[in-house]
């Protein structure tokens, strides 16, 4: 049952728990991503029990690690901000969530000494001022290979953060790479007329691993955060079905206070391309261009 408390009292998880804003209310977080994240049995269920979890123990081994793998425009980004919404008081403006993208934050492959400085100490200060912080790291498969490697200390159990409990911060990676692994996976169920929703993350949590150490592109490339396995949870996104595009198309309609006929719906989700091209099972973009499509529908 999907039960609407407004926030959770932070003493059901533990008195810590309500340091810097952190108000994590899980059952609201579930409700929300049962009935808005379209498709991602997997993602859902992996992120909700890994936090759970984690937020569970007063004081956490090591702080919890979660890396997103799936195509453009499955809900990776939408999934995280669901979550911030979730655990901070101020959602996504709590100043203990940090953002970092490498194109806006490390452009220049020329600059990594000082990129991998400034982060190993805006990391260090943040986690002084407050353990509860959130750490999100875009678009990994375009981070300079190396540069993540500074934030090792941080994510595993031994370091110490001088006046914090580290061990109670949130990194979250995301990246597409892996991606192509999932849809395989996907793909190979729908053929054999399998249930999706009987995908489970030992289908494909090793060909994404694979994948990721494989990619001389990758962030991760030779990183120690793979080699001493301090990623806790692969998250995956499937590729999303039209009858999971429809759901976002009408989800964007309501949003927008627009009226959801079906006619609009239907010609909105047809307007995306579809593959492999002669079965046109998945969304090639998942729900990303939906939102940009309907005026052109109305
Ligand atoms: N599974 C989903 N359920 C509901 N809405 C979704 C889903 N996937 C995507 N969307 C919608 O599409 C928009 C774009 O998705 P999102 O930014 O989360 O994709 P992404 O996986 O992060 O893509 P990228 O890898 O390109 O950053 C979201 O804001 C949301 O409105």
């Amino acid at each position: 049952m999907c039960w609407e408390f407004s926030t959770l009292h932070c003493n059901l998880y533990s008195v810590t728990a309500c340091e810097c804003s952190f108000r994590p209310n899980l059952n609201a977080l579930e409700c929300d991503l049962a009935r808005n994240l379209f498709g991602q049995h997997l993602a859902q269920e992996v992120v909700v029990n890994a936090l759970r979890d984690f937020l569970e123990a007063d004081y956490p081994s090591k702080p919890l690690v979660l890396s997103f793998h799936g195509w453009s425009g499955t809900g990776k980004t939408f999934l995280s901000s669901l979550l911030v919404k979730y655990l901070y008081k101020d959602g996504g403006r709590s100043p203990y969530i940090h953002y970092f993208s490498p194109i806006l934050n490390f452009p220049h492959a020329q600059n990594l000494d000082q990129y991998k400085e400034k982060l190993k100490q805006w990391i260090q200060g943040n986690l002084t001022t407050c353990g509860r912080s959130l750490f999100l790291f875009d678009e990994m498969d375009k981070m300079h290979p190396g540069l993540i490697d500074v934030i090792v200390p941080f994510l595993g159990p031994s370091w110490v953060v001088f006046g914090s409990n580290y061990k109670k911060a949130i990194f979250i990676f995301i990246s597409n790479s892996g991606g192509d692994d999932i849809n395989e996976v996907a793909l190979k169920f729908w053929r054999e007329r399998r249930d999706r929703e009987e995908i489970r993350l030992s289908d494909v949590e090793s060909a994404i691993a694979n994948t990721v150490i494989s990619d001389r592109e990758h962030g991760f490339w030779q990183s120690e955060i793979i080699k001493q396995n301090l990623i806790d949870f692969v998250v995956p996104f499937l590729p999303l079905r039209p009858h999971h595009v429809k759901q976002c198309v009408h989800s964007e309609l309501m949003q927008q206070r627009l009226a959801t006929e079906e006619d609009i719906v239907q010609s909105v989700a047809d307007s995306l391309v579809y593959i492999p091209e002669d079965e046109k099972v998945f969304s090639s973009t998942g729900c990303k261009t939906v939102p940009s499509r309907i005026v052109y529908y109305l």
